[in-house]
């Protein structure tokens, strides 16, 4: 990959909103270690409103690591450590205090490959609003037909809602699983590169997707693939061996990056 310039995507200077957004969600002084290594180190970064902050860098540098250490799930293993802090509207969420119920219905996470549940389209949706809220019969079908037009994927499946989850196309699994997440209305989305595993038609439709979620939600993707970061990001943050080397407007970030190793990435010269 050598092209300097990639096109970035117009939305990224859309006047129809602020330049300026609120910060959403920030990491102070983020440091995350697997036993004894180091993988996250000493990370800050404000992560806006509304936006799509794009982690790229070389494959090992961490970034599938700190998107998951802004959902906490390291906590489920003993060996893993995270020391910092991720604010999100201020409170740090990596405080055990703070209830892993509250986390998991305000950030939402989606993973590379599909992972429905073995159950009903109806019930992929529904299971984990009836998890966090109880609401009748009604009002749950609203929801659950609310996340699947948020997910574009409600014309797919309104016929079908009470067949398996499992006999979607890939591309239709992995939009479930973005309205699974949504449905809980979250304030955040983390995509862990949501496309990697998808054909280019289903990864096109999820990218355009991000486009429009994202005036519903605070969007971080992690991705692979440069271009993409580029079409899809407002935001992007470079990474190398565990550290943030750069990040800034996306715009800014491909086509001039302050650091010397931002640049050799984005011109292809290492990674
Ligand atoms: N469960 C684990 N136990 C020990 N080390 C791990 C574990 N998961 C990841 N690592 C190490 O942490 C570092 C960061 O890994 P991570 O998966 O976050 O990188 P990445 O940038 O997302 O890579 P890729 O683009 O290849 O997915 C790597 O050196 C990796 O080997």
């Amino acid at each position: 990959m050598n092209d300097a310039h990639l096109a970035v995507a117009p939305h990224a200077r859309d006047t129809a909103l602020p330049l300026a957004p609120p910060v959403k969600v920030s990491a102070r002084g983020l440091n995350f270690w697997y036993d004894k290594f180091h993988a996250v180190k000493n990370i800050n970064i404000d992560v806006p409103a509304n936006r799509v902050t794009a982690l790229i860098g070389p494959s090992g540098c961490g970034k599938s690591t700190l998107l998951r250490v802004f959902n906490r799930i390291y906590a489920l293993y003993p060996t893993l450590e995270a020391k910092g802090e991720v604010l999100l509207d201020g409170e740090n969420i990596l405080d055990p205090k703070y209830p892993m119920n509250r986390l998991r219905s305000k950030i939402g996470m989606v993973f590379q490959k599909p992972v429905p549940f073995p159950m009903t389209i109806y019930e992929n949706v529904a299971y984990g609003i009836r998890h966090h809220e109880k609401l009748n019969k009604a009002d749950l079908d609203a929801r659950v037909e609310l996340a699947l037009r948020q997910a574009a994927l409600w014309d797919e499946v309104k016929d079908k809602l009470k067949e398996s989850g499992l006999g979607l196309s890939g591309g239709q699994q992995q939009r479930l699983c973005i309205a699974r997440a949504v449905a809980l209305k979250p304030d955040v989305l983390l995509l862990d590169e949501p496309t990697s595993a998808l054909d280019p038609i289903s990864t096109s439709r999820i990218e355009q997707l991000v486009e429009e979620l994202k005036r519903d939600f605070t969007i971080m993707i992690v991705t692979h693939n440069m271009q993409q970061a580029a079409r899809v990001s407002d935001f992007t943050a470079f990474m190398y061996l565990g550290d943030m080397i750069e990040h800034g407007p996306t715009e800014q970030i491909f086509n001039n990056p302050v650091k010397q190793q931002t640049e050799d990435y984005i011109t292809g010269r290492f990674g």
